[in-house]
């Protein structure tokens, strides 16, 4: 598992390292670690970032190459300087661009003179011809404008020199995070830097998996400065394919198909017959050992003619004991009774698209919830936009007044409990932005809840699952539909549930 931590606690825990060590040491170890990853970008060991094509990439290393640092006025800028004085003494010719002259890192300046580096910004401002001349022939920038000390976006001057940098041809490797991003929500409030490569110490920063930042926060390599022992609980989870194969439901000895969960199904109508037959799908597929649908005879007949292995009733209340319901792809209008029926059923329950309309206000069974942003958005009375804009302040928001677990689907799809850490799926990609592709998930994560995972695990493993099987099945097909995905779905856990995976 990958972790994230709030600034706070890197803070803490890096004044409680540096309290055992010399001073400058912690520094040291920073610009030692993001000089070995610029060095290996100079050496072309990165692929091309944000800007696809764009580049002009090196491979020779660092000797000869032309390195421009962005210099703010804090330790970011320090870590800058002195990896720009290792990359100096390894024969780049290094330039840097000091944002303010007043608050610069001493030590690191002289560092970086002492090993041939030069200033090119002159004292009324960092934008000089000096310093578009060598942006423009730069083979790498690197941003150490600002780092968990900054806050809100970039000043003019330091936006002007971003922008500038964006437009050139070099790689752009950000210190610790792009600065401008809001590090601790991945929020973007004001002009940032984009960066093909983001080098962070100590653990990653919660921004860095969060979009819109995490989008602009490029290839994320992590240095180790020995923050471990003295970081507390992470903010922030990113399953591994390791952890989703161990947490992957599977079938004991003795299993039958009771014992391996039996999940109801409530959905699709006589509008969206085939979000039935999808949330099936992924149902059947999802490690619950049965799977009884509930609906209107020509929609449990679709779903019957694909996937013979269902139970059909007409209503919820015929289906039988289950472990755990899914409720709500495709289900339309009405059926409001069954649904509160459902939903106080008792038992775990995943509450899906229409079913996010019929929400009651307190909810009395465990809940996960999978709202996209704009179903997020209604259902808090906010804005879809701002709901975009700031996913990880609602997706906890909505944890809280539902005390439920909340999946919100969307460029990274996070799984936020009422308390807690926040999940972050990594698997996630625009193959999955595709109709019906929702009912799939729903159909997996109320099979993994019927099979025994907690709301957080069913959520964070079907989100991973579904994503990987977007990507296979966008190798295959290009533009995979959900049926595509589906497909996909089988191969995908097989390879999950292979032993040596386990
Ligand atoms: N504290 C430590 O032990 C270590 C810190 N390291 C580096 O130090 C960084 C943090 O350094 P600092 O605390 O000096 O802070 P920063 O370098 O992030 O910011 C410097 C200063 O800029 C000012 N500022 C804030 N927002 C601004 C804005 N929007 N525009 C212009 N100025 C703004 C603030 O006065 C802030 O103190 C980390 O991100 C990391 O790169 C590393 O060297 C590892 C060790
Ligand atoms: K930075």
């Amino acid at each position: 598992m990958i972790f994230a931590h709030a600034v706070a606690d890197v803070r803490a825990a890096e004044a409680a390292l540096m309290a055992q060590l010399p001073e400058g040491a912690l520094m040291q170890r920073a610009a030692s670690g993001l000089a070995a990853v610029c060095a290996r970008v100079l050496r072309g060991e990165f692929g091309d970032g944000l800007r696809s094509g764009g580049h002009r990439r090196r491979r020779g290393g660092p000797y000869g190459a032309r390195v421009v640092l962005l210099v703010g006025g804090g330790d970011n800028g320090g870590d800058a300087l002195w990896a720009g004085a290792r990359l100096a003494r390894r024969g780049a010719r290094v330039d840097a661009v000091i944002l303010r002259h007043d608050r610069v890192h001493g030590t690191g300046l002289a560092a970086l003179k002492d090993a041939g580096g030069t200033v090119v910004s002159g004292d009324d401002g960092p934008m000089t011809t000096a310093t578009a001349a060598a942006i423009r022939r730069a083979d790498l920038i690197i941003d150490g404008i600002l780092g968990i000390g900054g806050r809100g976006g970039l000043r003019p001057d330091a936006a002007e020199l971003a922008e500038f940098a964006a437009s050139a041809s070099a790689h752009v490797v950000a210190v610790d995070l792009p600065s401008g991003i809001d590090v601790d929500t991945g929020e973007i409030s004001g002009a940032h830097v984009r960066a093909d490569t983001t080098v962070t110490f100590g653990t990653h920063k919660v921004g860095l998996f969060v979009d819109p930042a995490a989008a602009v926060a490029g290839d994320i390599e992590l240095v180790d400065i020995g923050l471990g022992p003295y970081l507390p609980a992470p903010a922030l989870q990113v399953l591994e394919f390791a952890d989703v194969a161990r947490m992957f439901p599977e079938p004991d000895r003795n299993a039958d198909k009771y014992r391996r969960g039996v999940l109801g199904l409530l959905a699709g109508s006589a509008q969206y017959r085939g979000a039935a037959v999808l949330a099936a799908g992924g149902a059947v597929h999802g490690g619950s050992g049965m799977l009884r649908f509930a609906g209107p005879d020509a929609v449990a007949a679709d779903v019957l003619r694909r996937w013979p292995e269902t139970v059909v009733s007409a209503e919820a209340a015929e289906a039988g004991r289950v472990q755990a319901w899914a409720v709500g792809s495709g289900l339309g209008e009405g059926r409001e009774h069954e649904v509160a029926a459902v939903l106080s059923a008792g038992v775990p329950v995943l509450v899906d698209a229409d079913g996010l309309r019929k929400l009651p206000p307190q909810l009395a069974s465990p809940a996960l919830l999978t709202p996209h942003a704009g179903e997020l958005a209604r259902m808090l009375d906010a804005q879809r936009s701002d709901v975009e804009a700031r996913r990880l302040h609602y997706v906890r928001q909505a944890a809280r007044r539902w005390n439920a677990t909340v999946l919100l689907k969307g460029s990274t799809t996070l799984v936020a409990e009422p308390d807690g850490p926040v999940r972050v799926n990594p698997t996630g990609s625009p193959a999955l932005a595709t109709a019906g592709s929702g009912d799939v998930l729903a159909g997996l994560g109320g099979s993994l809840l019927a099979a025994g995972l907690t709301t957080f695990d069913a959520g964070s493993v079907a989100a991973f699952v579904h994503g990987m099987a977007g990507h296979v099945a966008a190798e295959l097909s290009g533009y995979p539909s959900a049926s595509d995905i589906l497909e996909a779905l089988p191969g995908v856990l097989a390879e999950l549930r292979r032993p040596a995976n386990r």
